[in-house]
């Protein structure tokens, strides 16, 4: 039997997509041997303020982000439904897309990670999915007692562990690369008109240049 399709489902505001988010989209297809990781732009983040740029901005910026990387797709699904851009209903989504043998990820850096217990239906993201956490500076894995009331019993032993089925595990993940950057430190280098090459690929700095974003008005 040939081996299970392996897709990941790397969800962000993208406000912008910046090499943080780049380079841990790579490494992660590297190290989890994927077949895809589907970066998906939120509409609506279901727990913080609707972000000054458009969606379809958000977006412009992630398409021309990773049309030359190789198995990493921007993926519109969460900018064509109505409301708040629960994952729950992202995972159900990508489920029903790759059938119920696909090994599905929904990674998540530390920080987001930490937040878990808030999100829409904590529970079901587990049957839908494993959960891979990705480090990131200054972020540390200290676990609330709700969150680790959710994870409890569920940590896989390693990359073997966790494709071994289709969902249920939480797996923490160092990558080669980490890198300190915030979407909220670009934001601000704009603001202030300040040099943002190398933070941002060169791409995205094409499609912020044309559409005029980030401008103070
Ligand atoms: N430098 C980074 N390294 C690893 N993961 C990251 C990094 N930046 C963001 N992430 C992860 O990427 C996902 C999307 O993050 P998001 O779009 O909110 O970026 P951000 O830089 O945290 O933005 P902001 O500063 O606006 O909060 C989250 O799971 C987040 O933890
Ligand atoms: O489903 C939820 O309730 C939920 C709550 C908080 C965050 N998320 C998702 O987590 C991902 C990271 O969020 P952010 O804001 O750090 O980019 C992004 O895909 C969000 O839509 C999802």
């Amino acid at each position: 039997m040939a081996d299970a399709v392996r897709i990941a489902m790397f969800g962000g505001t993208f406000n912008p997509v910046h090499v943080g988010h780049l380079r841990a989209a790579i490494e992660l297809r590297e190290q989890l041997a994927l077949d895809q990781v589907h970066m998906i732009v939120n509409r609506e983040p279901p727990h913080r303020q609707v972000p000054g740029v458009s969606g379809q901005d958000r977006f412009a910026m992630l398409s021309a982000a990773v049309a030359p990387l190789d198995g990493i797709v921007a993926d519109a699904r969460e900018l064509e439904r109505e409301g708040p851009s629960y994952t729950v209903d992202t995972l159900r989504s990508l489920r029903d897309q790759y059938g119920a043998d696909a090994r599905l990820m929904m990674v998540v850096g530390v920080d987001a990670f930490l937040g878990l217990a808030s999100w829409r239906q904590p529970d079901v993201l587990f049957s839908l999915a494993h959960i891979v956490v990705i480090q990131r500076p200054g972020a540390e894995l200290v676990l609330s007692d709700e969150v680790a009331a959710l994870v409890d019993g569920r940590k896989a032993d390693g990359i073997d562990d966790l494709m071994a089925c289709t969902s249920g595990c939480y797996l923490p993940l160092r990558l080669p690369t980490p890198i300190e950057l915030s979407a909220t430190a670009i934001r601000e280098r704009l603001a202030l008109e300040q040099d943002t090459r190398y933070l941002l690929a060169p791409e995205v700095l094409s499609v912020i240049a044309e559409r005029q974003l980030y401008r103070q008005q």
